[in-house]
């Protein structure tokens, strides 16, 4: 790595990964849905939000480690499922895997990784990691993966709820349509089921109808009955729905816009977090993904309720910059990020970390 600059924060990593990946794969990590307002806006509300440090409070020991559903992680940051990691690096998840047992914190893999999942469990082993599931016609499919993820010791199934159909990134459509290239494949997918590179009728490596668009809220009770894994659902935003989620007895919700992917002009989810952790008053665990960059960025969403948060493209950048030990760094710099801004705010503890710490600029003058 002599030859690499050092990178310091995680905009650097962007930075390396927007000079060295191709457009059209870059395009496709880097992309929002429509006008990217949203993708953008859970960077800048991230940024509207402001700390008030408390001083005078022994910070020499800091103890960054939670819980998620149960299982221990050593500080609040995990890794958000994202697609194709093998168009990042060649290892691609696997390498993903070994970063997240590096730092001892989660992964959760995508459905549409381009690993099999037991290849990523055994890079991966004993570290704690989460299914991410996408229902896929026909439901056979699905429970064949459900069943796979249970006996490779995945600890939960993350239900995606935001994506009936795929949002519409105007880069993927100049750049001809996004497609693997012929070495990838949806490897998740039964061969009989998957399509060629060249085939026009596809969507994102699958067929066209490949995604269950019927998903009611009594997928939930569909899936009680295929598994005993804890299920959480990925990509509420409407305190209504998180209600729900408490009313359907599901372990854990990600406050989530999927990075700004799915429809735009959607709030920031940072702006919506506080209103789903009053919403679900304590029922279930309430975590965070969109737009965390810093370690400030983690220590407002733990302020305002979240369990732990969730990184997507700042991982895929660290796997282009050097593989596994990229994604690593990217993670570490976080945590240390994260442990900073603890000691600079008068927290030893995450249970230290409260909402009286976070004020919105429009706020300020009030105090
Ligand atoms: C390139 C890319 C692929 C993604 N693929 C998936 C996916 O397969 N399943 C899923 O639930 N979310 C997917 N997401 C959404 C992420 O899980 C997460 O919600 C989002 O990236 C968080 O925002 P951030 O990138 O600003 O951290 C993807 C996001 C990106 C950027
Ligand atoms: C047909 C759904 C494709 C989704 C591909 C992965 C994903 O979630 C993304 O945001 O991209």
């Amino acid at each position: 790595m002599a030859d690499k600059p050092p990178l310091v924060c995680l905009d650097d990593y962007e930075d390396y990964a927007s000079t060295h990946l191709d457009q059209v794969t870059l395009g496709f990590f880097k992309s929002g849905a429509d006008e990217e307002i949203s993708r953008d806006e859970n960077r800048k509300a991230f940024s509207r939000l402001k700390l008030l440090p408390r001083v005078l409070r022994d910070v020499s020991k800091r103890d960054l480690s939670t819980t998620i559903v149960g299982n221990p992680i050593q500080f609040p940051v995990c890794i958000a499922s994202s697609a194709f990691h093998r168009l990042a690096c060649s290892d691609g998840e696997a390498s993903t895997a070994k970063a997240a047992k590096a730092m001892n914190t989660c992964i959760m893999l995508s459905t549409y990784s381009t690993t099999p999942l037991e290849d990523v469990a055994a890079a991966g082993s004993g570290v704690l990691k989460w299914f991410q599931l996408y229902i896929w016609n026909p439901r056979e499919v699905s429970v064949n993966l459900i069943k796979r993820a249970e006996t490779t010791g995945f600890k939960a199934l993350v239900l995606t709820v935001d994506t009936p159909a795929t949002g519409k990134r105007r880069i993927d459509i100049y750049s001809g349509g996004f497609t693997l290239p012929p070495h990838l494949e949806l490897v998740h997918l039964p061969e009989r089921y998957r399509i060629t590179s060249s085939d026009a009728d596809q969507d994102y490596g699958g067929p066209k109808n490949l995604l269950d668009t019927t998903l009611t809220w009594e997928c939930i009770a569909w899936m009680r009955s295929v598994t005993k894994l804890p299920i959480v659902l990925k990509g509420i935003l409407s305190p209504e729905d998180a209600l729900l989620a408490v009313e359907h007895k599901v372990d854990g919700i990600i406050v989530s816009n999927h990075g700004g992917r799915q429809l735009d002009t959607v709030p920031a989810t940072i702006e919506m977090l506080p209103q789903i952790v009053k919403a679900v008053n304590g029922k279930l665990e309430v975590y965070l993904d969109g737009g965390v960059r810093n370690g400030t960025d983690v220590l407002k969403a733990i302020a305002l309720g979240a369990r732990a948060v969730f990184v997507g493209r700042p991982i895929i950048y660290g796997l282009v910059y050097a593989a596994k030990e990229g994604a690593t760094q990217v993670l570490q710099i976080l945590k240390d990020e994260f442990s900073l801004a603890m000691a600079l705010s008068g927290c030893a503890t995450v249970n230290d970390i409260n909402s009286s710490l976070v004020v919105h600029q429009s706020e300020l003058s009030k105090l």
